[in-house]
């Protein structure tokens, strides 16, 4: 599991750290971590370093002492000289660094003009150097987070520096994770920063974010050792009813069939429409039409006028529902049952009696109030899907690409959520690794290109059986 902690934490751990340690060895090891991952400017060319007031410059005024002795020419510029990290000036002027004015045709800039201590939003000077950054496009690298953004809350002040890469030490910031702020951390290949260690884990407390890895393939064990066990058989692996589609949106259903399909679940229960149902169980013969007895419940996806009825008619069977799309709507002041609600922006918005773009500056909050209001697991689906309920560490899903933005998609996310929830998956556990089987499998089905929902769905199986067996390895993992 890959994890970030909040910026307190951060504190209170590198205190602990630091007092076991000769004066300035932290900065030492970040200095160098930070100079290791800028090897590949070439000596001659020159790098702009942007310095501010705090520890977050006095780590790029050592790492300029490193770059000089491979030679590469390093500018500085001071956002106040009176309040630079004085020893690390003196270091890096004395390797042969030189202070300008202001920025010039530099083709290289280090963003280190605050770190961990920054208020968000950036003004004056820092609010210029932004702007050459824009006009003039520098290959910029962030030291530890990029200055300007709100580091614990993800969010993103008009004025921020974007990077397209970020090095950063000790652990992740829930802002170099979790959208809109981790756009402004890299891009590409380096949209997860690079991670120095400076030897903080032992130090850490539980973190304020997590995210799931290819190497976590072990989340899936318990479930995989239930469904394998010799004496199982389809009831017993669970299963999973679904309440989807109308005959205008047929396919809403077939695709949330499919996505339960590729799951675990031991059978498909379909509710609908007479004529719908018929056609589901042409495509998929496998599903059952039809009420019966099942351990977890998808309700909404491409419903019609009655998926207030049916979910109602879910919750009171008693067994854990996943609430999409149209049943988000009608959703109870409170649950009795454990519940997975998967709402994209609009949805939560709506649900929260908000704008769209409230909930798309600071997803993390609106998430996180919306877990707290129903009391159950709320998934909320963008670049960076959330996995949010109380009492547990909120989820950030790193696979996919935005090609997963496409139609139908969330109905196979509905319903592979729902086979985890009947295969005993608890909701966090199943919404998390669900948005991450979904964003692998997108991947796996056309790497770099445009996917269907149908294609992701057909690439599920393979996914769930490589990731739990360790192999997702042609899966993107984010850090590398
Ligand atoms: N604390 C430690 O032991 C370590 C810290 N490290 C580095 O130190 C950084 C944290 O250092 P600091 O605590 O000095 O914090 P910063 O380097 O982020 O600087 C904070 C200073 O900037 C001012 N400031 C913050 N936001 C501002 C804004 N928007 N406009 C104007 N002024 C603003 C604050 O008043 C404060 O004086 C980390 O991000 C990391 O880069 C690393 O060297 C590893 C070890």
């Amino acid at each position: 599991m890959l994890t970030a902690h909040a910026v307190d934490d951060i504190r209170t751990a590198e205190q602990a750290l630091a007092a076991g340690l000769p004066d300035g060895e932290l900065m030492r090891r970040a200095a160098r971590g930070l100079a290791d991952a800028l090897d590949d400017i070439p000596a001659g060319e020159v790098l702009l370093a942007l310095i501010g007031p705090g520890n977050n410059g006095g780590d790029a005024l050592y790492a300029a002492v490193h770059l000089l002795d491979r030679g590469v020419r390093v500018d500085l510029c001071l956002l106040d000289p009176s309040t630079v990290h004085a020893d690390g000036l003196a270091a890096a002027l004395a390797a042969g660094a030189q202070v300008v004015e202001r920025p010039g045709q530099q083709r290289h800039c280090l963003d280190a003009v605050f770190g961990i201590g920054a208020r968000p939003g950036l003004t004056g000077r820092a609010a210029e150097w932004v702007e050459w950054i824009a006009a003039t496009g520098p290959r910029t690298v962030a030291v530890d987070v990029p200055s300007g953004v709100d580091v614990d809350g993800a969010t993103l002040p008009s004025t921020h520096v974007t990077a397209d890469a970020t090095v950063t030490f000790g652990t992740y910031k829930t802002a170099l994770l979790v959208g809109p702020a981790a756009g402004a951390a890299g891009r590409g290949a380096a949209a997860i920063p690079d991670l120095v260690d400076i030897g903080l884990a032992p130090h850490l407390p539980a973190p304020h974010i997590e995210a799931i890895e290819a190497s976590d393939g072990h989340l899936l064990a318990e479930i995989f050792d239930w469904l394998r066990a010799p004496t199982s058989h389809k009831y017993s692996r669970g299963v999973l009813g679904i309440a989807a589609g109308s005959t205008q949106y047929a396919g809403a259903a077939h695709l949330c069939v499919a996505g339960a399909q590729a799951g675990m679940a031991g059978m498909v229960r379909f509710v609908g429409e007479a004529e719908l149902a018929r056609r589901v169980v042409d495509r998929a013969p496998e599903v059952v039409a039809g009420r019966g007895r099942v351990q977890a419940w998808v309700v909404g996806p491409g419903g019609g006028d009655d998926a207030a009825a049916q979910l109602a008619a879910a919750l009171d069977d008693g067994v854990p529902v996943v609430v999409d799309a149209s049943a988000l709507q009608h959703v109870p002041d409170s649950f009795d049952v454990p519940a997975l609600l998967t709402p994209h922006a609009g949805e939560l918005a709506q649900m929260l009696g908000v704008q769209r773009e409230t909930v798309e500056a600071d997803p993390l909050g609106h998430v996180t109030e919306a877990a707290r209001r129903w009391g159950v697991t709320v998934l909320l689906k963008g670049a960076r899907t959330l996995i949010a309920t109380p009492g547990r560490v909120t989820r950030v899903n790193l696979t996919g690409s935005p090609w997963l933005g496409t139609a139908g998609s969330g109905d196979v996310l509905a319903g592979l959520a729902g086979s985890l929830l009947a295969s005993g998956a608890d909701p966090h556990d199943a919404g998390s690794l669900a948005a991450f089987l979904h964003g692998a499998a997108s991947i796996r089905a056309n790497r770099g290109g445009p996917v269907t929902a149908s294609a992701v769905a057909a690439a599920l199986p393979g996914t769930v059986a490589a990731f739990h067996d360790g192999h997702l390895d042609d899966v993107r993992d984010w850090r590398s």
